[in-house]
């Protein structure tokens, strides 16, 4: 059952006045016994970008380093353009986002919000470092709500955010009917899934019962998943009023993980034309995106039709550009600006921006061709990946490497042609 708050209580979100500086009632599911270190160890102090914060028994991955990274480029970006910038962190773990949001973006006010009030005192510790040490701050308050119910709150109130997160574990799909009345018209999402399972298409019932979306086996399931998941708030934005357009996604193999940054406006998209089908033919490595009015053109230029056991169909999800070219490239240019790019979290953040732009040439399709597929249907050893693009750039074809998968090219150049150009290239 929903509990909304007293209308004679403050409400939760709101920051602290002089008058009362107490952030509101504590939640009722929610008790004061702070968990102190109960071994006596002193806590763990993680760095990220040079921020230095506890986790103790809170959830942390230093893997997810990336991740943030991006989020705190595409919300600082937001705060320049819009000169505001109110953070709900609904899932915030030790409260790491919620500190880098503060600290890096210049973030007006965040809401660090986690179900696990065991985390309390590690997230206030960590967000009292970013004001040094000066006490309870007006930029950020703590809470311990289930983040279903902190989104409808905010809906009650009119208590909107520039920017929500939703890091969930496993499938975001459970929180996205309560997100889009909690975002501020033109705000942003960053919705992530660990749920790589579902995307692999091994119990396609299971995934349509859970997301809508049947899903099949195809050699690209990992960016099928990113698709899956901005499908899913595609379909949910549009029932509640609104329509999401991707700014960046990013998989990492690191969980699996699966992120997104879409932008959320008001209106449902009349056609909806980027969300659709997409076919895979395993008998010729061919694939192909329909629109709900081609669903019963289904076929493949070997002639397998939909009928056949080899020709599959994955749908609906989002079959438009993974990325905002734009956005990118200003991503790029603040993180060269922040002196952001090298090796220092894992990933190389410079490397991974500009494959990701290489990524959003409007001429290339959905999904991407693995060069050990291309091998094996040519009957010979997998040709150098630079050597092949280029080979394809020269007869005319887009082609582009994936962030997705190190060894896969993401091309409009057909199964048939990568062959002959993978053969020809080996003197074959
Ligand atoms: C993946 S972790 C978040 C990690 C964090 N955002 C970070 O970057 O380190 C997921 C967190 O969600 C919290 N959580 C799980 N279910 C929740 C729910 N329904 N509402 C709010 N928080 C929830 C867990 O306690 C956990 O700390």
């Amino acid at each position: 059952m929903l509990l909304s708050f007293s209308p004679f209580l403050q409400n939760p979100l709101s920051p602290p006045s002089p008058k009362n500086p107490n952030p509101g009632p504590r939640p009722p599911n929610s008790h004061q016994i702070l968990h102190l270190s109960t071994n006596g160890d002193e806590p763990t102090y993680q760095t990220e970008r040079g921020l230095r914060f506890e986790t103790e028994g809170a959830f942390f991955r230093h893997e997810s380093a990336t991740g943030r990274d991006l989020g705190v480029l595409s919300a600082s970006l937001y705060r320049r353009s819009r000169q505001q910038l109110r953070v709900l962190d609904a899932m915030c773990g030790c409260g790491v986002r919620s500190l880098r949001y503060l600290a890096e973006a210049g973030a007006d006010f965040v809401v660090a919000n986690d179900a696990n009030d065991y985390h309390r005192r590690v997230i206030l510790s960590n967000l009292k470092s970013v004001d040094r040490g000066c006490g309870e701050s007006k930029r950020w308050v703590v809470t311990h709500f289930d983040a279903n119910r902190i989104l409808s709150e905010c809906y009650l109130n009119s208590d909107f955010y520039d920017l929500i997160d939703v890091d969930s574990f496993g499938s975001d799909s459970s929180f996205l009917r309560t997100v889009f009345n909690a975002i501020k018209r033109g705000g942003l999402l960053y919705l992530t899934s660990t749920d790589g399972y579902s995307s692999g298409g091994h119990r396609p019932y299971n995934t349509l019962a859970a997301y809508g979306a049947f899903i099949r086996p195809m050699p690209y399931s990992n960016e099928v998943g990113l698709r899956m998941v901005i499908g899913g708030a595609v379909r949910e934005a549009s029932a509640q009023g609104y329509h999401v357009t991707p700014l960046f996604s990013y998989y990492s193999y690191h969980g699996p993980v699966f992120r997104v940054m879409l932008t959320v406006n008001r209106g449902t998209l009349p056609e909806n034309k980027d969300y659709g089908f997409i076919s895979y033919c395993n008998q010729c490595g061919n694939s192909q995106s329909y629109s709900w009015e081609e669903l019963g053109q289904i076929s493949c230029p070997c002639s397998n039709t939909i009928g056949s056991r080899s020709l599959v169909v994955s749908g609906p999800l989002w079959i438009g550009p993974l990325h905002d070219a734009t956005h990118l490239t200003e991503m790029l240019n603040l993180a060269e600006q922040w002196g952001w790019v090298g090796n220092d979290t894992g990933t190389d953040l410079e490397k991974l921006l500009l494959q990701m732009l290489d990524e959003s040439d409007p001429r290339l399709p959905s999904g991407y061709i693995k060069l050990d597929e291309v091998a094996s249907r040519a009957k010979i050893n997998s040709p150098p990946l630079k050597v092949m693009m280029s080979a394809m750039h020269k007869e005319g074809y887009a082609a582009s490497r994936s962030h997705i998968a190190s060894n896969a090219i993401k091309t409009n150049c057909p199964m048939m042609d990568c062959i002959r150009i993978a053969k020809e290239l080996q003197g074959c």
